[in-house]
């Protein structure tokens, strides 16, 4: 990883922790929504090793693919593996898969789970893909809409670009924070980012829905 990225990482996990320090100071519960992929991992690393009252905070994910909490790629395993380390291992972990075979299948008890959150979220970390997804909100997914809309907490979602099947967090449900941060790496997100910026259609690249204000941009070439 180039010393930008790290330096990045660093700065998110302080800023990250200072806000959770805040909201727990006057709540007793502070609840944080991370994304999965590759880029949080120097991210997570950093915030495992902060000072925080980690017993008194929950985790849950932006999105999830509908996998075994052991596949390579799970999130879950992701923030299992990078985040739940150390002092922070202390902290509570809420997954957004079920024992059942889809999301479809499982949405509605995840669903419960997630809203029994105490929201509003301290923080939601997002990341974007080249597409301009965030979340699970994919631009070629049919659910797109739907998510996009829903009060529901989740929403099931597939996309033909996508080789397993996702559940994700609703656009709704993410806007549900005290503070929304995106936090991206590299050239092609810069230009992608700046596409998105440029113009106002959600649909076309769905990471405009969060670009209203305030968003919180960490980026490093
Ligand atoms: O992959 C996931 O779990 C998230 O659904 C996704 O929204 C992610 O944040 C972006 O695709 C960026 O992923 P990278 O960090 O791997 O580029």
């Amino acid at each position: 990883m180039n010393d930008c990225r790290a330096q990045l990482a660093q700065q998110l996990a302080e800023s990250v922790a200072e806000a959770l320090r805040t909201d727990l100071a006057s709540r007793e519960r502070a609840l944080l929504v991370v994304s999965g992929g590759s880029t949080p991992v120097p991210f997570f690393q950093a915030l495992a090793t902060k000072d925080l009252a980690w017993d008194r905070i929950d985790i849950t994910l932006a999105d999830e693919r509908w996998v075994d909490a052991f596949a390579d790629d799970s999130n879950a395993r992701l923030v299992n593996e990078h985040l739940l380390t150390g002092p922070a291992s202390a902290a509570n972990f809420v997954p957004l898969t079920s024992d059942d075979a889809t999301p479809e299948q499982g949405a509605e008890v995840v669903n419960e789970r997630i809203e029994n959150l105490d929201w509003p979220a301290s923080v939601v970390i997002l990341g974007m893909g080249g597409d301009g997804h965030t979340a699970s909100l994919f631009p070629d997914s049919q659910e797109l809409g739907l998510a996009l809309s829903t009060d529901e907490a989740v929403v099931a979602v597939r996309s033909p670009g996508q080789p397993q099947p996702r559940i994700t967090l609703s656009a709704g449900r993410l806007h549900q924070a005290q503070r929304h941060i995106l936090h991206l790496t590299g050239e092609e997100k810069r230009v992608v980012l700046g596409r998105a910026l440029a113009g106002d259609d959600v649909r076309e690249l769905p990471i405009r829905a969060f670009l209203a204000c305030p968003l919180a941009i960490y980026w490093a070439p």
